[in-house]
Order: C-alpha cells, then structure tokens, then sequence
C-alpha cells in the first residue's frame, strides 16, 4: 500500500493547507453577514474571504504559516504504522518543495530551518489503535501566532476584568472568558477555542488541541459544557474585539469544551486559540490498499465566496480616507496619517520579522532603510525554473514580538512604516511619535490576497536565517493595510484592549452556582 498511501498523505496535507473546510466557510459567511457595510471588520472579512476563495483557485496555502503539522491517525490492530509515517515524512517533504508548506522546522539553539519540514519533533504524530478496519487520518495545521495565545489556568486564580475564579465551574467560565480577552486580535481573531478541563499540564492542553477536531456544528453530549460552550459563544462575542482586533460582532467562530479527570492538587483549564485560518481535515483510508475512501468534514452546504467578496469591497468604497504611499516616505507624508486610514502601497518594501530584528540591533542593514518600509513577514517561497524567486504566500505575522527592538530600529535606520498584524506595544507607539512613523495592519492569514499584490522580488538579504525569516525586497502594487497606530500617539489596538476589558468586567458575577 506504500504508493497509494503516501499519495493519500500529500492529498491529506495539500488539501488542508490550501481549502478551508466547509463548517469553517459557513462561520466565517454568518460572521461577515453580521457586520455593517463600511467598518473595519467588514472591510477584513471581504479580504479574508477574498484571500479563501484565491486559496481555493491557485491551491497555494491559505496563510503563509502552515503551522505544526500534527497528525492524529487510528490505525486497525495489525497495521503497520511505521510504514504510515515513513509516509507521512515523505508526504511533508514533498508538500513543502511544492509550496504547499513553508518550511517550518527550526532548530531551537542554532536558529537553522531544517528547510523539509523534518526534524527533531516535526511533524507531530499520534497513533491510537480501534476496532474498525479502516484508518482514520486527521491532520491539523495550526499557525504560530495563534499558538502563542494558548493559555493555560491553574485554579484558583485571581483574572483581570474578572476577579477570582475558583475551582467550579464558574470558575472554569471566567478563565474561559478570559482567554478570549488576552487573545486580543493577535492570533487572528475571529478564533476557535478548543478547551481542556482537568489532566495534567500535558493532557489538558492535549485535551483542547483534541476539541479542535470537532465540528463547529456539533453538540456538546455532556449538558453541562454545551450550556458553558453556548454561554462563551454568545458572550465572548460581546467584547468587541472583532475581526483582526479592529472591533466588531464577531471575535469567536467557535468554543469547545471536553473534560477529563484530574488529581486532586492540580485544576487546569487549557485554552488552545485557533486563527479563522482553521485548517483541519481528515480522511478514511482503506488500511489495506493505502487509498483514500473518504474525505471528513464534508457535512453540510460548502460556500463559495466567489460573489461575497467583491460586493462587500464595493460596499466599503468611499467610506474611507486612502491614502496611497510610495517609498521613500518622508516624515511629512507619516504626519499625515490617522488612525482608521486606508493606506494603498507601491514600489518597495522589505521583509523582516524575529531574526532581522533581532540581528539589526546590532549590525548595519543590507539595504538602505531611510524612509522604507518593513514587512513583518515570513513568506512561502518558489522558485521558478529559471531560477527566479516567485511568492508563493506572503500575510503579515504578529508583531508585538518585535516590540523590544521595533522603535529602535526605525531611528536608528530611519524606517517610516511598518506593517504586520495585531498591534505593538507603548515602547513602539512613543517611537512612532518621536521619529515619525506609523504602524499598518495588514490582514493576518490573508496570504494569498498579499501575495498577489507582490509583482517581483527584486533581492533577498540574510538568507541564512532561513527563508520565513530572510530579508526579501519585494516591489508591490495595491498593497493596502490600515493604520491602527499614527505618529500621534493614537493606538486602534491600545483602544480596543481597554474597550474589550471594560466589556469583560460584566461577566464577572457568577453565571453557573
Ligand atoms: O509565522 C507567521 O508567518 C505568522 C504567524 O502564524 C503569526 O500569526 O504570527
Ligand atoms: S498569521 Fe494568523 S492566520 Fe496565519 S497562522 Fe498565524 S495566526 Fe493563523
């Protein structure tokens, strides 16, 4: 069966990464139906299914981050699951030369990208045995940005907004409400949240990752947590964080609790957060011929955003004051801009993200930075039968991970504008003002929608850090972003997070006795 199955895992792995599943679509569609025409959040919907429906046609990856590929496989006693992994690592190697993954695997102490995908505990792989005589093959691809809004809660516990949350499961709501708050929009929101109560520090986190298995439409069998599952998809989305953190209706696509036993010192909740980039997929394969005999999560009326997207963008036109900005930027043009203006780019911008900054502060730039802009961005890379660099998927990643080093950088090189997703921190803002420069966010996960807008790359910097984390020069057209931070010292994300926190103090008084 090796042939057939290792096509079975390619199929598995290029379908996930490349076509949102059909729950996912229907609650991304009744998300943006809720919003009004001409807000931010309407605006960022229009660009995300845009960005599904481009996946879809080019079967390039929905976002530039294909995450941890992590397998959960049922095999029926008797099959050989060395042979399915063998499978699996030859599937991910091949994927990602296609450029259906980027290459992810990054070794911890010396920084250096395995550049397949493969390496020490990459990709992930749980086997369980069961009594059918079929295989079941699950994969998700779940991004890092969402990844570092996990959360996990040892109760009982004090919570901003919320107070003390105690062992009950009251308790359990509160910390549930909060992990939605601490997200912010930073792990692209509108998220899924898979919940874990009880186990240990492992298996309760192992317990949320496994809720994100389930369907967005399923019932909770245990009454108790299809009540807190209900509760937190009402409530949640009266935050109003929104759609990539610019506020709005939806903050949450989906909440699913399970619960284990625990031992009696220790009282987890484990939050796994998932971007609306959502992607998991499973197959059915028959364990003795390696082919594929069912797709799952198939149920139900698939969405084709074809129509949507265009009729909300037209909706948004004129609403809103565009701006179109063209490197080199001087200050004047930077003090111009408000927070909640469109800004369209052309001509250059340059990529950089954890290892660029980290490595400026302390070397001389490759390239001369006065008045350009930087990109936080780690893109999916192809390159062409002459040789030539081609973008595969090119979305913003979150940027508060720069905060230490961002404003520094912008005076020391001169930097105008940065973008990426999620908003920076106070350190970054009082740069902003005092250098001239503004933060734009782009849409997060939106990677095809960007790539499309990237017309050449014109040179690559620093490539020995691996290619997400080299320094592409890329020449854009129609690029736009949002400015969520000015040189006036206004925040979107400041706003949002203290807006969201005053919302959540509502929830503080006991729900569940
Ligand atoms: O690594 C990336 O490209 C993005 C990341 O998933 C993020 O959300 O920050
Ligand atoms: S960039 Fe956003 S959509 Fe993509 S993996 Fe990260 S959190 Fe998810």
């Amino acid at each position: 069966m090796t042939e057939a199955l290792k096509k079975s895992m390619y199929d598995l792995i290029v379908e996930t990464s490349t076509k949102l599943p059909k729950d996912v679509r229907r609650a991304i569609a009744a998300a943006k139906a809720k919003e009004n025409a001409g807000t931010r959040a309407a605006m960022s919907l229009a660009t995300i299914t845009n960005n599904i429906k481009m996946a879809d046609e080019n079967i390039s990856p929905i976002c530039q981050d294909t995450g941890m590929p992590t397998f959960k496989i049922k095999t029926p006693v008797g099959v050989n699951q060395i042979e399915i992994k063998k499978a699996i690592y030859w599937a991910i190697e091949e994927a990602t030369k296609d450029g259906k993954l980027r290459p992810n695997s990054v070794d911890s102490l010396t920084g250096a990208n395995s550049g397949d995908n493969l390496g020490a505990g990459t990709p992930v792989i749980k086997f369980e045995q069961w009594e059918n005589d079929y295989i079941d093959a699950r994969l998700i691809l779940k991004g890092g940005g969402c990844e570092n809004k996990n959360i996990q809660y040892s109760l009982p516990c004090e919570l901003e907004g919320l107070g003390r949350a105690g062992r009950d499961l009251d308790g359990i709501r509160k910390c549930v409400m909060h992990s939605v708050y601490q997200a912010q929009g930073q792990g692209c929101s509108a998220g899924v949240i898979g919940v874990g109560i009880g186990g240990d520090r492992t298996t309760g986190y192992e317990l949320a990752k496994e809720q994100l298995f389930r369907s967005l439409d399923d019932e909770n069998s245990n009454e108790q947590l299809k009540e807190l599952e209900e509760y937190v998809m009402e409530n949640a989305n009266k935050l109003g964080i929104g759609t990539m953190g610019f506020g709005g209706e939806t903050t949450l696509l989906g909440c699913k609790v399970g619960v284990i036993n625990r031992i009696p010192a220790s009282f987890f909740v484990s939050v796994a957060y998932n971007c609306w980039a959502y992607r998991r997929l499973g197959i059915k394969i028959n364990a003795a011929t390696g082919d594929v005999t069912e797709w799952l999560y198939q149920e139900g009326e698939e969405i084709d955003f074809s129509e949507q997207a265009e009729q909300a963008e037209d909706k948004v036109a004129n609403k809103t004051r565009e701006v179109v900005l063209q490197a080199p930027i001087t200050e004047e043009q930077i003090r111009e801009l408000k927070v909640g203006d469109v800004v369209t780019i052309n001509g250059m911008m340059y990529t950089g993200r954890d290892a660029i900054h980290k490595h400026l502060t302390t070397n001389d730039a490759p390239v001369d930075l006065d008045g350009q802009i930087i990109y936080h961005c780690g893109p999916v890379m192809l390159k062409d039968d002459a040789g030539n660099w081609k973008v595969a998927a090119a979305g913003p990643t979150t940027s508060i991970r720069e905060e230490p080093y961002q404003g520094d950088i912008m005076k020391k090189f001169g930097i105008r504008a940065v973008i990426g997703k999620g908003g920076m921190g106070p350190k970054t803002l009082a740069a902003l003002q005092e250098h001239g420069g503004v933060y734009l966010n782009a849409i997060g996960g939106a990677a095809q929608y960007y790539a499309d807008c990237i017309k050449s790359v014109e040179g690559v910097d620093l490539m020995q850090f691996g290619i997400p984390e080299a320094m592409w020069h890329l020449k854009v057209e129609g690029f736009t972003a949002v400015v969520t931070m000015d040189s006036h010292g206004n925040s979107l994300h400041a706003d949002v997070d203290k807006s969201s926190l005053e919302k959540l103090e509502q929830f503080k008084e006991p729900v569940f006795k």
